[in-house]
């Protein structure tokens, strides 16, 4: 087979032309996500504007340096072009205890124009029904005609994920991303749902990121549709290689990233032959601060320009960081410094794959 990539790669830029430009955020966060409550990114500034290098901090270089391709392909790669001038997308609804759902949904702002909302289930310590009763409150506060999806991030068993989607069906789900981690067992589940008349589609979020062949999951008939991410997949041109060749629909979404990186996700988005679900870029609304589109006192203000969530759409465009949020939201010299170091590995990886 062929590898995944139909353009040239951009020759590799050197690491001081990486470096130099670079600045170190640490977003503060209102709620708990993923295990977090501040969010370093580093941005960096090529040829096309500034871009992101945001991969997590416990990633090894070997998968901090996909998030590094995708950052290089976002900055000095010519991008592929819209299709689209607005992209829908869905609020994010971390794992809180269901009263502190209306809370954390203000986040949003004025919900009256909310179509989709995307539930983070099976956190850390909670039981099915924290699920059930984070869902219930949800539904409580936004009515039917919203659409609703979970995301259990591969937490369950294939068969606690089969009893589990049985039950929460009755909250009209718009699919289930990555219901379980293994890539077989989501073809297992999805065949078991599809016999006991189960209706929950299935999405493949880290069977697709985080996988050796991110196409497995469409060869295995795996999962309806697949999440894809800018930065971790290595970039638009390899996305729009992966979603071709796998055959499914697919929904594009953060990596919990600040508004330059959500631009991004956005021009990505906007350049996908079809695009029939809201993408995952709104949470944006889960920091207190952000590099651009705040006030001094992280107060919402761009948000009706392009690259910005406004009305729950994106019209897609390019973000330039503000200087002063650069200045409030620095990382400081020791993690800038530790920023540097990594970026040097994930550059020097590069280099020897070629
Ligand atoms: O898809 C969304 O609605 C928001 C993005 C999101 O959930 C996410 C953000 C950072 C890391 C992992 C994930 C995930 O989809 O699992
Ligand atoms: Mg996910």
């Amino acid at each position: 087979m062929r590898p995944l990539r139909t353009e040239e790669p951009a020759p590799l830029p050197s690491l001081d032309e990486l470096l130099e430009p670079m600045r170190v955020v640490s977003l503060p966060m209102h709620t708990r996500f993923r295990g977090i409550t501040r969010r370093e990114a580093a941005l960096l500034h090529g040829p096309n504007g500034w871009v992101e290098f945001s991969p997590f901090l416990e990633y090894d270089t070997a998968e901090a340096a996909a998030w590094l391709a995708g950052a290089i392909d976002a900055g000095w790669t010519p991008q592929p072009a819209p299709v689209r001038d607005r992209v829908s997308v869905n609020a994010t609804l971390p794992a809180v205890p269901a009263g502190e759902v209306p809370a954390v949904m203000a986040h949003y702002g004025d919900l009256s124009a909310l179509h989709t909302v995307k539930v983070k289930v099976a956190g850390e310590g909670d039981a099915l029904e924290d699920d059930r009763a984070r869902l219930r409150a949800l539904r409580e506060l936004v009515g039917d005609d919203v659409r609703v999806r979970i995301d259990v991030n591969g937490r369950w068993g294939l068969d606690e994920a089969f009893a589990a989607l049985a039950q929460l069906a009755r909250f009209g789900l718009e699919y289930a991303e990555q219901p379980v981690a293994d890539v077989e067992d989501l073809a297992r589940l999805r065949e078991q749902l599809a016999a006991h008349d189960v209706p929950v589609p299935i999405a493949a979020d880290e069977s697709v990121r985080k996988a050796e062949d991110p196409l497995r999951v469409a060869e295995l008939g795996a999962a309806d549709l697949i999440i894809v991410k800018a930065q971790p997949l290595g970039g638009a041109h390899r996305v729009l290689d992966v979603v071709a060749r796998s055959g499914l629909p697919a929904v594009v979404s953060s990596a919990l990233d600040t508004a330059v990186g959500i631009a991004a996700g956005a021009r990505l988005a906007a350049a996908l032959p079809a695009l029939d679900h809201a993408c995952g870029l709104a949470t944006g609304a889960l920091f207190t601060d952000d590099v651009a589109g705040r006030d001094a006192h992280g107060a919402r203000t761009a948000e009706d320009a392009a690259g910005f969530v406004h009305d729950f759409a994106i019209t897609p465009g390019w973000v330039e960081p503000d200087e002063d949020a650069l200045d409030r939201l620095d990382a400081g010299v020791a993690r800038t410094g530790w920023w540097r170091e990594r970026i040097a590995a994930c550059h020097a990886a590069l280099a020897e794959r070629g």
